[in-house]
């Protein structure tokens, strides 16, 4: 970054004192502040970035773009320096802007997908179809980077540095179509707000992230942030109107003036699922766009995704594509890595399919969107993450109780916290049925030895992760491998 240097003022800051100087790269931590470098002091949950910024200025940061609060914590530190002082009423919403002008360069249409499940898979199917349609396409969320540009990614939504950095390095490569997540983290904190969006779809709410946001109508407002600030007037806004918080969400979108397509079972949906037919490798789709019926084969596991291919396609259409080419392309799409994905079959044909489902709502989806595949009894294994959510511990019991045949509770990433505890947790939801098993390699191998023929086993909570993070330390694992271990062993293969 620090090849080049942007006066202040062309980031669309002004300085305190008329001071315009010439900055040579963006940090929003101080341990990443080189000389000329702009940094931001962000209010954070644990500490004010405004601490850090004595440090910042030792390491010759040329600005420092910080709040009022944040002026006031630096007060002396700031009054001696060289440094320019942004005082912005929203310093993070102010650097998205900054990181856009640094970056300059985004792909050339962009939409963004936000709810509580859904968003990895219909950025990926948007990415899919736009990639079968010959356009150059990213998918940019909780998988990192994928499709014609790669990276890694260590969040959902980055912060507005790293996520313009990405989007320039793709748009360079050629990459000319882009679909993100925009996780209710990322909304809050502003992390897209220099996106330069065509389209942004909702797909479904249910309960997340209740330790940071302060209730459901907080976690809600985060997500509707997409729609009442984020997107420009006549903008597209693909919504599922299903659920009541789609209904809201939807006339949230309307107020605003933005291009509607709803999507859903609902009778009025433009894009409108009317049937599925459902078989041990995937699905039969009937839907109408706007009145007009088609059929489509979806090698694709549970009846959810047929919404969020709809979605995708409604993205795709609202982003500027032909429907009739966009519809064409559906039998084409693949599954997503982690996602009701087949992981193996037992050789009395029993399956294996590995999911994301980590919250409540998707456990309970996924288990009751799996049963019409399944002519036996559905099996599942799944724990609770450490450090996250407490709420959701019980209520996922709760899922698999109701949802499955035989419920298994085993650990996923506990972290800091003590496995055992954590499993009590969800055991209290699970109910005295339910059996428990700390060690998930285990579990996974007794649960793949319990599968008869025509049952089917839901391994739920890591979908694409490859690791188990005990303390802080990261162990390998990945449940599809696990899987596919279990299954050789027991079937006498290795
Ligand atoms: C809860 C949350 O979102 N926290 C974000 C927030 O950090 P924070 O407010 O807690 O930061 P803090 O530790 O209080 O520090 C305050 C400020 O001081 C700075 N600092 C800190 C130390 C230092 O030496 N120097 C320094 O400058 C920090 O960079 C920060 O800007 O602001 C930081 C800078 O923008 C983010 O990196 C950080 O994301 C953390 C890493 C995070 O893990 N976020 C997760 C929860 C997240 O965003 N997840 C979503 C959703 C995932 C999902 O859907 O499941 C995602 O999009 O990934
Ligand atoms: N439309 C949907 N409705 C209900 N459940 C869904 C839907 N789509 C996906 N799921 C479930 O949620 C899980 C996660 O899906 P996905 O990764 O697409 O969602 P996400 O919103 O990106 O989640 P995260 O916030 O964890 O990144 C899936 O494994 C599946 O069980
Ligand atoms: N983005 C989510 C993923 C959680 C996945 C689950 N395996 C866990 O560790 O809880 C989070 O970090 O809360
Ligand atoms: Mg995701």
């Amino acid at each position: 970054m620090t090849d080049r240097a942007m006066r202040l003022s062309l980031l669309g800051l002004r300085g305190d004192k008329g001071r315009d100087p010439e900055i040579t790269g963006l940090a929003v931590d101080s341990r990443q502040v080189r000389p000329g470098c702009l940094f931001a002091a962000l209010p954070g949950s644990a500490v004010h970035g405004a601490e850090f910024i004595q440090y910042a200025l030792r390491q010759g940061a040329g600005a420092i773009l910080t709040d009022r609060k944040g002026a006031e914590i630096a007060a002396a530190e700031l009054a001696g320096a060289d440094a320019a002082l942004v005082v912005a009423e929203d310093p993070r919403a102010a650097l998205a802007g900054a990181a856009a002008l640094w970056f300059a360069a985004q792909p050339e249409t962009m939409v963004a997908v936000t709810g509580t499940s859904g968003k990895t898979s219909v950025a990926t199917f948007t990415r899919q179809i736009w990639q079968a349609l010959g356009h150059k396409a990213i998918s940019l969320g909780t998988m990192g980077v994928q499709g014609d540009y790669q990276a890694k990614l260590a969040h959902t939504t980055p912060e507005p540095i790293t996520l313009h950095r990405v989007l320039a390095e793709a748009a360079a490569e050629g990459v000319t179509h882009a679909a993100m997540e925009a996780s209710s983290h990322g909304l809050d904190q502003h992390r897209l707000d220099g996106v330069r969006l065509k389209a942004g779809a909702f797909t479904n709410f249910s309960q997340d992230h209740l330790d940071y946001h302060k209730d459901f109508d907080e976690y809600f407002a985060a997500k509707a942030l997409l729609f009442d600030r984020l997107l420009d007037e006549g903008a597209g806004a693909v919504i599922n109107i299903d659920d009541a918080r789609g209904r809201q969400m939807e006339q949230i979108a309307r107020d605003r003036g933005l291009k509607l397509t709803t999507v859903g079972r609902a009778e009025r949906a433009d894009l409108r699922i009317l049937n599925q037919r459902y078989d041990a490798t995937g699905q039969d789709l009937r839907f109408s766009l706007y009145g007009q019926a088609h059929l489509v084969r979806l090698a694709l596991i549970g009846g959810f995704q047929a919404e969020n291919v709809l979605a995708a396609a409604g993205l795709v259409i609202a982003a500027g594509d032909e429907p009739a080419r966009v519809l064409d392309t559906l039998s084409s799409l693949t599954t997503v890595r982690g996602r009701m994905e087949l992981a193996a079959v037992r050789e009395n044909g029993a399956a294996v399919f590995v999911d994301y489902s980590h919250k409540p709502g998707a456990l309970a989806s996924a288990l009751q969107s799996l049963r019409p595949h399944v002519m036996g009894r559905i099996v599942v294994v799944f724990g609770a993450g450490g450090d996250r959510d407490r709420l959701k511990r019980p209520l996922m019991g709760e899922a698999a109780r109701q949802f499955a045949d035989v419920v298994y509770v085993t650990d996923d990433n506990p972290r800091s916290e003590d496995p055992a505890a954590i499993r009590a947790e969800v055991m209290a939801g699970a109910g005295p049925e339910a059996i428990e098993i700390g060690d998930r390699a285990e579990a996974i191998l007794r649960a793949v030895d319990t599968l008869q023929p025509g049952d089917a086993l839901l391994i739920a909570g890591k979908g694409h992760e490859t690791g188990q993070i005990i303390g802080s330390d990261v162990y390998p694992f990945d449940d599809a491998e696990q899987a596919s271990v279990a299954v050789a062993a027991l079937d006498g293969r290795i």
